[in-house]
């Protein structure tokens, strides 16, 4: 495979580490911005062997899937590098429907892409992406920050308790490398948006306009507590507002999210 990065990201700057086959890319973008970065960077590889997951999941790499993670340095407050998992799912949906445009027209044969709270893309109510932020303090207190991007674009994971598809069983025909091309480019829109977290309401807008479940009947899985209501939006620090079957509303920072019938089975 060959990675190269968009045009309009090698315009602003951006660097590429490119590889055969790593570990993680994540664990690959956190040793570089450790080792001091002059320029945001995507790291990417045709084949990870230790992908990781949301919550110490570990992430499955089917071969022809996209995993790529982009490092960069930000002086702002970890509430707010966190809101980058928005940008990062805006910035998918963006490529995907850049590269292919009838797949995200939720026409006939076409599936909307949406984004289920916190960082899922999903197609057809199944995953199609995980994202995953991790950072670190330096010295000089500003933050590394990790944004990595797993997608499925050949092949879904087997034995997900969850529904999974691939971009290619949906039937869209690109490659790892259109999508990670794309990617670089629409991350160029999207993190000008977000501007150092000054423009995390519009992301906040641009993000409930792509909501999957917004209105319906929801339940968050918090360690063994469950929160049942209905998910009525996202607040500026992006967490989940629920309004309660029991009345009044709650924001949840981080928690495994059920929509519709699995939201109401009792678990
Ligand atoms: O659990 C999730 O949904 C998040 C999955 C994130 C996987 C990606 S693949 C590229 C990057 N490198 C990793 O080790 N993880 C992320």
């Amino acid at each position: 495979m060959v990675f190269s990065l968009g045009q309009a990201a090698r315009t602003a700057g951006f660097a590429l580490a490119a590889f055969e086959s790593l570990g993680s890319t994540n664990a690959e973008a956190m040793a570089i911005g450790k080792a001091g970065l002059t320029r945001p960077t995507w790291v990417v590889t045709a084949r990870q062997t230790a992908g990781r997951g949301r919550r110490g999941n570990a992430w499955a790499n089917g071969s022809g899937n996209l995993a790529a993670s982009l490092v960069m340095v930000t002086t702002v407050t970890p509430a707010v590098a966190a809101t980058l998992g928005f940008v990062a799912g805006l910035a998918l949906t963006d490529a995907i429907a850049a590269i292919a445009p009838y797949f995200d027209s939720g026409a006939a044969g076409g599936h909307r892409l949406l984004l289920k709270w916190p960082n899922d893309v999903m197609g057809d109510g199944a995953k199609l992406a995980g994202i995953l932020l991790e950072s670190e303090q330096l010295a000089d207190g500003r933050r590394i920050v990790v944004v990595g991007i797993g997608v499925n674009v050949a092949a879904a994971p087997e034995g997900m308790p969850y529904k999974v598809a691939s971009l290619s069983s949906l039937g869209a025909p690109v490659t790892a490398e259109d999508v990670f091309s794309a990617l670089t480019d629409s991350w160029v829109e999207g993190v000008a948006l977000w501007d150092e977290g000054r423009g995390v309401g519009a992301i906040r807008s641009r993000w409930l306009k792509r909501a999957a479940g917004l209105g319906a009947d929801v339940a968050v899985h918090i360690g063994r507590e469950i929160v049942r209501g209905t998910f009525e939006t996202i607040d500026d620090s992006g967490q989940l507002v629920i309004r309660r079957t029991e009345g009044g509303t709650v924001a949840v920072a981080a928690g495994d999210v059920h929509f519709g019938a699995a939201a109401t089975a009792r678990v």
